[in-house]
């Protein structure tokens, strides 16, 4: 721990598949951390679900441990609450966070439709606090040296056509009625658990971020028209086509999958006037290298280091945001993670698959 950097005191919110890997990844020792990161507390199902979960993640560490969200909440050494609930609870564990006055990294996608995020948004605007979904690939290194190369530097010239794709089979035939991948209610479907990271990548690939080239810090979202078609099976999409059309002639295709495991060993290729890249990796939320192929077949790869998963680097960013005294990032702001949700409510409205929390209209 050194003093010259912000701490943050995490308080988290369920012990699932997620949490584990955040939790592992923020207490890990890094030479090149930008916070100092402390596990406070979790906030469990069951205190039984909770300490187990600290002996298997957090061996060596003690955070108070409570059979309930609430009291999480409200236990005032915690200055942040992260969420790894399933999709259709993020909503209202976000709106409790925030009415205890906590800042919030809340996982993707942000809510299950855009409606709900407005409302998030608007209460964390009101209470003052920070909040963040936490679409972490934006946030790793890979990411943003491939967004200088593309936008800033345009080594591969202007940029055309992206296709970005996240195919896993998921085996939803197996699982139980109640599992979040498989209940429409809990938000299941290829759309907001993948099909999220292609339409990520497609943006990455597209547009600059902000701040980027010409484009200045508070500039909106720009709203491609977007083409969607789904598969449907027991009510969810096991498979979803989204294509982003933009004005000036720039194609996106983003597509996921839930049947089969791509065996394609690059998950997003961005084409551009004067070259084009391929990025390689575990699947589109794990980024490992791209290459850069130039026209004239010159071809350079870009390699980076990862100590853990990379879960440090959005939790990085939200320290040094709220020690600034931010209630946005510039990475994942909140413009951004609203324009997604409304692509993504795009993409049902035309494919067909709805959540029972859908506004009715
Ligand atoms: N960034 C990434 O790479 C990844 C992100 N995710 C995202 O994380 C979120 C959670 O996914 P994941 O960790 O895989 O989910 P899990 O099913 O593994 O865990 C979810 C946890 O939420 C709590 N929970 C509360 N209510 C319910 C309920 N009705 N059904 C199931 N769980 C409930 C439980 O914790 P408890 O009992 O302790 O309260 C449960 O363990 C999703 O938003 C998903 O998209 C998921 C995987 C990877
Ligand atoms: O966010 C995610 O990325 C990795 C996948 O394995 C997982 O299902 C998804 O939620």
């Amino acid at each position: 721990m050194t003093y010259d950097k912000p701490t943050v005191r995490w308080g988290i919110v369920a012990t699932g598949l997620i949490s584990s890997w955040f939790v592992k990844d923020i207490v890990l020792e890094r030479s090149d951390a930008k916070a100092n990161h402390f596990v406070q507390a979790i906030g469990s199902s069951s205190v039984e679900k909770g300490q187990n979960f600290v002996k298997e993640h957090l061996p060596g560490k003690s955070p108070t441990i409570y059979g309930s969200y609430q009291e999480l909440y409200t236990d005032p050494n915690v200055d942040i609450i992260y969420i790894g609930t399933p999709h259709a609870f993020h909503k209202q564990n976000a709106l409790n966070s925030i009415a205890h006055g906590k800042h919030v990294l809340c996982e993707k996608a942000f809510t299950l439709n855009a409606a709900e995020t407005r409302e998030v948004l608007n209460a964390a605007k009101e209470k003052g606090v920070y909040i963040m979904e936490a679409m972490w690939t934006r946030h790793f290194p890979l990411v943003r040296t491939l967004q200088k190369l593309l936008h800033k530097d345009k080594v591969i010239g202007e940029i055309q056509r992206t296709f970005c794709d996240f195919a896993m089979d998921m085996k939803i035939a197996e699982k139980g009625p109640e599992s979040r991948l498989k209940n429409p209610a809990l938000g299941a479907g290829t759309l907001l658990d993948i099909g999220i990271y292609s339409l990520t990548w497609s943006i990455i690939g597209l547009e600059p971020p902000l701040g980027m080239g010409e484009k200045p810090l508070t500039a909106a979202p720009e709203k491609p028209k977007i083409l969607a078609a789904q598969t449907l099976s027991d009510e969810i999409d096991i498979s979803t086509s989204i294509i982003l059309h933009y004005a000036d002639g720039r194609q996106g295709i983003a597509t996921s999958n839930a049947v089969v495991k791509s065996s394609s060993p690059s998950f997003c290729r961005i084409e551009g006037t004067e070259g084009v890249v391929f990025v390689y990796g575990r699947g589109p939320s794990m980024p490992d290298y791209f290459t850069v192929r130039k026209l004239n077949g010159e071809e350079t790869k870009y390699e980076f280091e990862k100590p853990g998963m990379g879960f440090f680097w959005e939790a990085d960013a939200v320290a040094v945001d709220v020690a600034a005294g931010r209630t946005e990032s510039t990475i994942m702001p909140w413009a951004e993670t609203l324009r997604v949700m409304e692509i993504l409510d795009e993409a049902r409205r035309q494919g067909g698959a709805r959540f029972p929390q859908d506004p009715r209209n």
